[in-house]
């Protein structure tokens, strides 16, 4: 948002007594302030807001916030990742309703920042997460289950309340892997108060959410999510095993990658690992080339391919 506007804006939300607008609004200068490197005012304007003047804050609010939320270097870029046609789109027109929000604004509309991942484990979810958080520059912040989840009755929804409160005042991909395990359908009969307790949470959080945190949820298993929270993704999208052709061109780009050759020639590969998620495919490629590298000349490693797709084959048997 333009400065004008934003204080305009600011005034305006204080007149009305709108306190909600206000914070967010405070929120987004934050956001801002820190993608500027002032940290200090930046810091220091976050103080006022969290504290309602019963006190500082306390100390430990950092430590307290490593524990529910893990930054992690975002390396890996989009056009590294192998993706069928539909989320590439989706993904790359969140990556510029984001970089052109500026624009999108002076229009009177917001950029879309709630993007939901689905799809059977090692086919690129938390991949593509980071892949958003590189290309748009943004620190990439991984909910630690184990931090957030309490077995004490009432804390987890409260830890949930302060891993958001931390991302609001940051321009941010925050990432939520595995969100069944918290955002379990409430309707389940065998779900405890707390799941419901926590679900609700995460939807009042979800909602508070602004534009300038992207949020990104996945799930191997959407079909257990509560539905109120799958509905507030404003994007879904599957990221399922890879075709043949995917394959074969992600083998073709791997053994490029890795500077040797993998035995067979990536089609005829990609046909004898049929079904296995890219995960697999890399793990596959690194695995020959690593014992192609250590054991044998070159013209040999048809052999280490055979053993591993004999033990691939006795392991899925068994
Ligand atoms: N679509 C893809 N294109 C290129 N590489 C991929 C793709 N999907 C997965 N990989 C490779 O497999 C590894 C594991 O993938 P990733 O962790 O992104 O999968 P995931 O779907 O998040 O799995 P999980 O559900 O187990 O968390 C990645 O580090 C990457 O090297």
């Amino acid at each position: 948002m333009a400065r004008a506007d934003l204080l305009l804006d600011l005034v305006e939300a204080e007149r009305r007594g709108d306190r909600e607008r206000f914070k967010v609004l405070v929120e987004s200068v934050i956001a801002e302030e820190r993608a500027n490197q002032h940290h200090l005012l930046a810091d220091r304007l976050s103080q006022l807001i969290t504290t309602t003047g019963q006190g500082p804050v306390r100390d430990d609010r950092a430590a307290a916030i490593r524990d529910l939320v893990h930054e992690v270097v975002p390396n890996r870029r989009l056009h590294e990742l192998e993706l069928a046609p539909v989320p590439q789109r989706v993904v790359t027109e969140l990556i510029e309703e984001q970089k052109r929000a500026e624009l999108l604004r002076s229009y009177g509309i917001e950029p879309r920042n709630r993007l939901l991942l689905s799809g059977p484990p090692g086919n690129g979810k938390t991949s593509v997460a980071e892949a958003i958080a590189a290309e748009l520059m943004l620190p990439f912040y991984v909910i630690r289950y184990e931090g957030v989840m309490s077995s004490f009755l009432g804390e987890t929804a409260a830890r949930l309340d302060n891993a958001f409160e931390f991302a609001r005042t940051r321009r941010c991909v925050l990432f939520f892997d595995e969100l069944d395990t918290i955002a379990k359908e409430r309707a389940d009969e065998h779900e405890t108060g707390e799941i419901k307790r926590v679900v609700s949470t995460l939807l009042l959080q979800i909602d508070r959410l602004p534009p300038h945190v992207i949020l990104v949820g996945a799930t191997n298993h959407g079909e257990l999510l509560d539905r109120a929270a799958w509905r507030r993704f404003q994007i879904r999208t599957e990221l399922g095993a890879p075709s043949r052709a995917q394959a074969t061109r992600f083998l073709e780009r791997l053994a490029e990658r890795l500077g040797g050759d993998l035995g067979f020639a990536p089609r005829t590969l990609a046909d004898k690992l049929a079904g296995a998620s890219f995960a697999e495919l890399e793990e596959f490629a690194l695995d020959v080339r690593r014992r192609a590298v250590l054991e044998l000349p070159d013209d040999n490693i048809r052999r280490i391919v055979q053993e591993r797709l004999e033990h691939r084959r006795g392991q899925a048997a068994g």
